[in-house]
């Protein structure tokens, strides 16, 4: 008996197909790529539905920045952060340059260790973000000579960068870059590249200047990697701001970037997008319960692209 000889059978059948048409619709192809991890893609599917219902008027992106919004390798290399950028330049001593390659060797692998506790963590990094700006402050950098520096540089924005920044602004998308490096190199950083546009919100560490232009402090509340939480709350004013913006898009590539959202108030829906950068096997079951999707070892903006991009035509 051939399937269209039984009336019955045909409707159900072509139901079906409609559906599976429907939902091939919703699919996005960058979250079938092989760097993508999720552990409830149907969750994540629905939060991206969420957020084409409510459109990008409600959207704001949220986003680290060292080793997410730029890259963590090149050609099997290393790319460096905001403070690797002056720690390693023309500005600093040879002498001062080991001292803060021994705290790196030092502090890292603490930061990114799976098994300790963040509370265990956060006064080591206290510790280290305060021996290196102390070094760094006497150095007597000036400030006229960050330019060249970030120039000289290995920092290379992740791959689609180009297409995330204009996208957002083309859309009037806030960006909060919240941001443990160092305010002023990451805003040399995207400002060389032309992206520095002003729906751009920046929360750093940033460096204090005397009269002549010598460093001689940082500025305000230290910010590492884990009490953004803490920096969210004090800058409640930020969020208050946009206040009808209540979809979260959530971009890190650390467990302590997953606090970056607690000043929002009335938030309706986040998707966390995480980068797994490294130690991938170690940390992979940690940021597959953290984060709704992980990006084991992508260099791209791909994914968040993508998904812009659905938000944005939905409209
Ligand atoms: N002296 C230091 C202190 C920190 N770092 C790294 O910078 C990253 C900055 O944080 P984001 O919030 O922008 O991700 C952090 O992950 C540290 O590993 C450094 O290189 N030198």
């Amino acid at each position: 008996v051939q399937i269209y000889q039984v009336p019955w059978l045909v409707n159900p059948v072509r139901t079906a197909i409609a559906i599976w048409h429907q939902l091939k619709k919703y699919e996005l192809p960058e979250l079938a790529k092989p760097t993508v991890c999720m552990r409830d893609r149907q969750r994540v599917e629905e939060i991206i539905q969420r957020f084409q219902r409510g459109g990008h008027g409600k959207v704001q992106v949220i986003s680290d920045f060292d080793m997410t919004l730029t890259r963590f390798a090149h050609n099997g290399k290393r790319c460096p952060t905001c403070h690797n950028i002056v720690d390693n330049s023309k500005l600093i001593s040879e002498d001062c340059k080991k001292q803060l390659k021994d705290l790196l060797n030092t502090y890292y692998p603490i930061e990114i260790d799976p098994t300790r506790k963040i509370e265990e963590k956060f006064p080591l990094m206290v510790e280290w973000w305060t021996k290196a700006h102390n070094l760094l402050t006497e150095q007597k950098i000036h400030k006229d000579q960050l330019a060249q520096v970030v120039k000289e540089s290995d920092v290379m924005l992740r791959d689609g960068y180009k297409v995330f920044f204009d996208q957002l602004h083309e859309h009037n998308i806030p960006l909060l870059i919240f941001s443990a490096g160092i305010g002023d190199v990451l805003e040399e950083i995207i400002r060389q590249v032309g992206v520095f546009h002003p729906n751009i919100k920046v929360f750093s560490n940033y460096m204090d200047f005397d009269e002549n232009g010598v460093l001689k402090a940082f500025k305000g509340e230290l910010i590492h990697t884990y009490n953004k939480r803490e920096g969210a709350l004090l800058n409640s004013g930020h969020f208050a701001e946009l206040g009808d913006r209540r979809n979260i898009i959530l971009l890190g590539d650390s467990m302590g970037d997953l606090t970056m959202a607690d000043g929002v108030q009335n938030m309706e829906n986040i998707l966390k997008i995480g980068y797994l950068n490294d130690k991938v096997d170690e940390r992979k079951e940690q940021y597959l319960n953290s984060y709704d999707i992980v990006l084991e070892k992508d260099e791209t903006m791909d994914v968040v692209n993508a998904i812009l991009q659905r938000i944005v035509k939905a409209n």
